[in-house]
């Protein structure tokens, strides 16, 4: 098995890359690949930089250079769920883009002909982050996340987006990764931190939590990988 790890940000890989072996350094496409061991697992890691372009050319290149067999997706997000604190953990069950807009010609928030407004996260991944959940003690929320190419820090904005996709948490990278791994038939995982809570204050929490949030999430991700 040969599993992608992914993030979007070099905080949200940081954690992961310093427990790596055997490291190669593969340089495309204008980003950079690590193919590495992780313990005796073969492991190909990436940030893909901000945002949904970026993080479907890293998602396809995992699959379909690297050949990976399951993507898993590490990383922070901003709160939607009220219930949510900063360092909670949200694992997606279903995924949609919240700033894909076509309703003028009467179709809902985040659907284009012959895609759908969700695309549902792995099951099986999803269990197992359960199991992990409770071995670890720690709180996993499975929920709805709706990624954009916006940083979201309005309360309007964020009221829209739990509105429209009943979602608990927001990002720029997740759906995109879903589109890319459901369309090449590759089970995936997403899995975020809370950073901020996409209102006002968003700035500086994100800036304030960002490389907090990023561990707890990349720490979970590896215990994962431990029972791949
Ligand atoms: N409220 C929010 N709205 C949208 N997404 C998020 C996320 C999740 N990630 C973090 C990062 C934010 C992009 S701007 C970072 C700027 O870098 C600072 C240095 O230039 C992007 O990869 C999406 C956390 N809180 C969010």
């Amino acid at each position: 098995m040969k599993i992608a790890i992914m993030g979007a940000m070099p905080e949200e890989v940081a954690p992961i890359l310093e427990r790596l072996d055997d490291v190669e350094e593969v340089n495309y496409a204008k980003n950079r690949y690590y193919k590495a061991k992780y313990k005796d697992i073969d492991v190909v890691v990436a940030y893909s930089k901000i945002g949904k372009v970026f993080s479907t050319l890293t998602a396809a290149t995992m699959l379909q250079m690297f050949a990976c067999d399951v993507l898993l997706f590490t990383g922070v997000a901003g709160a939607v769920n009220p219930e949510l604190k900063i360092g909670d953990l949200v694992v997606a069950n279903k995924l949609a883009q919240h700033d894909l807009d076509i309703t003028i010609f009467g179709h809902p928030h985040g659907y284009v002909p012959e895609g759908s407004v969700y695309i549902e996260a792995d099951k099986d991944l999803i269990a197992l982050s359960k199991i992990v959940a409770s071995e670890m003690g720690v709180n996993v929320k499975e929920g709805i996340i709706a990624t954009g190419d916006q940083f979201i820090a309005s309360e309007e904005r964020k009221n829209f987006i739990a509105e429209t996709f009943k979602a608990d948490a927001l990002e720029m990278e997740g759906a995109s990764v879903a589109v890319v791994c459901d369309a090449l038939g590759v089970p995936f995982f997403i899995l975020r931190s809370i950073s901020d809570s996409a209102d006002m204050d968003a700035g500086f929490n994100f800036e304030e939590f960002v490389e907090s949030s990023a561990k707890v999430s990349a720490e979970f991700l590896m215990k994962m990988v431990d029972r791949l």
